[in-house]
């Protein structure tokens, strides 16, 4: 679980964050949304420790990031897996190599090991025959998979992943979606999801947090959205004709 409470963070005397608090459970899909601009970035940054708060605390299962030594911080970053915008994965090195990475970095197994613990997510994710390929010689869905493996490889507690969809088609997004929904569920992640994809809202947002002008304008379920009157919500969500079908239809259903 992470814990965010009244989280303030500006640049240049402009506030951009202004007081966020929210709770992002464990086990769960979390998902932050927003227009462009709206702080998105910004706030996944500040949780990563990218960026540091001037007023606020965000807690990791209780421990308050701010007050950790570097030793705890350290100790937490290797709990901490993530899924860049684009996959970010390194062009030179194998799939295989690619997972294997952040153990080489971060972990006292040898060799042996770390293949053998590589091979295990790679195997989760699905990625098949890929281990001695490179990255420009797989799909981008095949990317993200990898992508996926690598962030999970160190068996984190948290997952961030920015944009996990950009680029993708539309059944492949979901696949991915899907696939990270239940990496979370089965580890027993908090996974905190930046995201533009409307789809992604509907399909794993099993709690999102809609950003406004850097304050937190809305909370709640896929289901709660489908509800909610909040105007900022809805002109946003449902800003398509197809959007406010989908709504509507739901809402009959409901009845
Ligand atoms: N390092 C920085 N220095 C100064 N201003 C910044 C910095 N990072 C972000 N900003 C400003 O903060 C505001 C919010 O940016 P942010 O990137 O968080 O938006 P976003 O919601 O992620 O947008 P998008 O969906 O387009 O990625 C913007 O006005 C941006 O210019």
């Amino acid at each position: 679980m992470i814990t965010v409470n009244n989280l303030h963070k500006s640049f240049d005397g402009t506030e951009i964050l202004k007081g966020i608090s929210t709770v992002f459970e464990q086990g769960k899909t979390n998902l932050i949304i927003g227009q462009s601009g709206s702080g998105k970035t910004v706030f996944l940054k500040s949780l990563l420790g990218l960026h540091t708060p001037e007023e606020g605390t965000i807690s990791f299962h209780d421990k308050i990031y701010q007050n950790l030594s570097k030793a705890e911080k350290r100790k937490l970053r290797v709990q901490i897996g993530m899924v860049f915008q684009g996959s970010a994965l390194f062009d030179s090195m194998t799939v295989e190599e690619n997972v294997m990475f952040p153990m080489q970095m971060f972990s006292q197994k040898s060799l042996e090991e770390m293949r053998e613990r590589a091979n295990l997510v790679i195997d989760r994710v699905q990625l098949i025959n890929a281990n001695h390929k490179f990255p420009s010689e797989i799909s981008g869905g095949m990317q993200k998979r990898v992508a996926i493996a690598r962030a999970i490889v160190m068996n984190p507690k948290y997952l961030f992943c920015d944009e996990p969809n950009s680029g993708l088609d539309p059944k492949t997004a979901i696949v991915i979606d899907n696939l990270i929904q239940e990496i979370t569920q089965e580890y027993n992640i908090t996974t905190v999801i930046n995201s533009h994809d409307m789809n992604s809202v509907m399909e794993i947002g099993q709690k999102i947090v809609f950003l406004q002008h850097g304050l937190k304008a809305w909370e709640g379920s896929n289901k709660d959205i489908f509800k909610t009157d909040n105007k900022a919500v809805t002109d946003f969500v449902y800003s398509s004709n197809l959007m406010k079908k989908v709504r509507k239809m739901y809402i009959s259903n409901e009845q």
